[in-house]
């Protein structure tokens, strides 16, 4: 099928534009979904996490303390690399199976790592969704009430602004408010519904 990586920093609007093409009937498949399923309880990657990190990561219904990890690994890049290189091949996988259960005119994958873990290899083009860094910071912030300086240093793991603009096949302005950016969308979606097409 033919497929879209949508991709930018934490923060940047790749949800809202992902909400967009879901009304447009556009299957979409989020990586930050696929990188909680392969955490489940019960899923051997929780396991290692737990005996790496010690028991105290989980919760005591038995899940991940998702605030307390992303504590550690955005503060030690050590750390960070050893859970990516544990979760990515599985967060790959759990793409790949999604992707190829979507049926819509063409796919997109959602994913904020769409360049760094080279799961642009998965897409036939990618679309960047940009705003300037400190518009991100302000409405990451916002959204998760998480403190300014976390998300900096999450930011800091990320490609910057403008490596991720040189990849761009297409971008997605989101400086504006949403009505401009489901202008973009509809744009875009006529767009990739040609070149689906032109594909086949
Ligand atoms: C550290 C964890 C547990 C924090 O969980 P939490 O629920 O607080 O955040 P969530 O998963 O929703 O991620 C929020 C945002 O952080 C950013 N982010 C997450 N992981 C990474 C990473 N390894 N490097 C850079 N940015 C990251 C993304 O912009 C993401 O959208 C989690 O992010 C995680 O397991 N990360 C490693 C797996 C990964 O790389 N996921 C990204 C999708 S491929
Ligand atoms: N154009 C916009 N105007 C105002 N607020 C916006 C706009 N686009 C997105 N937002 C808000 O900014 C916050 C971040 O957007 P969103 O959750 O879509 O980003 P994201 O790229 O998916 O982030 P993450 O990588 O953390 O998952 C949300 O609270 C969202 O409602």
């Amino acid at each position: 099928m033919y497929t879209v990586g949508l991709t930018g920093g934490i923060g940047s609007g790749k949800s809202a534009a992902a909400a967009c093409f879901t009304e447009l009937g556009i299957d979409v498949v989020d990586a930050d979904w696929a990188a909680r399923v392969v955490v489940q309880p019960g899923q051997p990657a929780l396991a290692q996490i737990a005996a790496h990190f010690g028991a105290g990561i989980l919760l005591e219904s038995g899940e991940l303390d998702r605030a307390q990890l992303r504590a550690i690994v955005f503060e030690n890049t050590a750390e960070r690399e050893w859970l990516e290189q544990l979760l990515h091949p599985l967060i790959r996988e759990e793409i790949v199976r999604a992707l190829e259960a979507s049926r819509s005119a063409y796919g997109i994958l959602e994913s904020p790592l769409l360049i760094e873990s080279g799961q642009f290899k998965l897409v036939d083009r990618i679309c960047v969704v940009d705003l300037p860094e400190a518009l991100q910071v302000e409405r990451a912030s916002g959204r998760d009430r998480s403190d300014p300086e976390q998300i900096r240093k999450i930011m800091g793991a990320q490609l910057s602004r403008s490596e991720r603009l040189v990849r761009a096949d297409d971008v997605l302005d989101n400086a504006g408010d949403l009505a401009s950016l489901k202008a973009q969308v509809e744009s875009l979606h006529q767009k990739y519904l040609r070149m689906a097409e032109e594909s086949i």
